[in-house]
């Protein structure tokens, strides 16, 4: 695994591996996750043509006229999904910090399904509520759905990864992301023909709120940052053929701050470019059930030490961060 500028993790390496082998992988993977925890993992298998799809189904949507992606707007601010415009989100205010909103749009959409017996109001409120679908954009619907999916399957992958990286049964995991209330979110960071107000960035620092995050950056796009342990910014670069995948505050916390949720950032492009450099990502944000009460794994405890927070609940939590990061109304 390469490590001197950013890792490379080779999926099918670890999945074609001998116990041993998984073991020295997961070792590689743990200390990525004790010092940043982001990484890049090749050998995915998710096939090309899935994700060409979801890209041209995100540009469709982007390039629409303003009015025509209103259609298929969230009906009130802290509703998670559908077409969250201009001015509606800024991801520091998770973090406490009041920064102007975040230079982005995204179009946001939710679980596939609702699974049998999930009755809880909030949880049908919130993670279960319906995607709303942008009208009349061919393929859009099927495009999108089929990357969901994929990724999807891609996270309990890696979440296996992760298991054996903490001495775990390789299935430890399994369990607590068997209903899971994942999100999938298109980002668009447009031209900036106006400077941006002091304070105001793409998208402000803030670390994920879930179990792992699979980022794909526009190819040959920057302004992706991670705060290092150094305590400097360092810039993420795409990876061609590759996801990049970090951990968010779940994982710190089942591990009690062994892994580090890292706080990351996406910056302006250089005044001098004249703002005119645009910028699309995708994120899926796998989280745990909603009812997964997430509490720190005891053989991730030294001897004597206790554990640093109270358990919380998946859902509760992520519904929580969320809220705190969108305009009052
Ligand atoms: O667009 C990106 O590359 C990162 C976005 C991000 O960190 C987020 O939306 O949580
Ligand atoms: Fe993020």
């Amino acid at each position: 695994m390469p490590r001197a500028d950013f890792p490379i993790f080779d999926l099918s390496r670890f999945e074609a591996a001998g116990t041993e082998e998984r073991a020295w992988l997961g070792g590689e993977v743990d200390a990525i996750c004790r010092s940043t925890g982001f990484l890049a993992v090749s050998g995915h298998g998710v096939p090309q043509a899935i994700i060409d799809g979801a890209w041209s189904a995100a540009h469709d949507f982007f390039d629409l006229p303003a009015e025509r992606k209103q259609q298929a707007k969230a009906p009130y601010p802290g509703y998670p999904y559908g077409y969250l415009g201009p001015d509606s989100e800024a991801l520091a205010r998770s973090k406490g910090e009041d920064t102007p909103p975040d230079l982005k749009e995204s179009f946001n959409g939710g679980p596939l399904g609702v699974p049998e017996g999930v009755d809880d109001p909030d949880a049908l409120a919130f993670c279960y509520a319906p995607t709303i679908w942008p009208d009349a954009l061919a393929g859009f619907r099927d495009a999108w759905e089929a990357y969901y999916q994929a990724m999807e399957d891609l996270a309990a992958r890696i979440m296996r990864v992760f298991a054996v990286a903490l001495k775990l049964d390789e299935d430890f995991f399994a369990p607590t992301i068997d209903k899971p209330i994942s999100a999938l979110r298109a980002l668009n960071y447009p031209q900036q023909p106006v400077p941006p107000k002091p304070g105001q960035l793409r998208a402000g620092a803030h670390t994920d709120y879930g179990s792992l995050t699979i980022l794909l950056p526009q190819a040959g796009s920057g302004g992706l940052e991670i705060f290092t342990p150094e305590k400097v910014w360092r810039p993420v670069p795409p990876v061609p053929g590759a996801f990049v995948i970090n951990i968010g505050d779940l994982m710190a916390l089942w591990t009690n701050d062994r892994w580090v949720s890292t706080l990351h950032r996406v910056v302006n492009p250089a005044a001098d470019s004249g703002g005119t450099s645009r910028r699309q990502s995708f994120a899926f944000f796998h989280q745990p059930n909603w009812h997964q009460e997430i509490a720190c794994i005891p053989s991730c405890l030294a001897p004597g030490e206790q554990p640093k927070y109270a358990p919380v609940r998946s859902g509760p939590y992520l519904m929580g961060k969320f809220r705190s990061t969108v305009k009052a109304a």
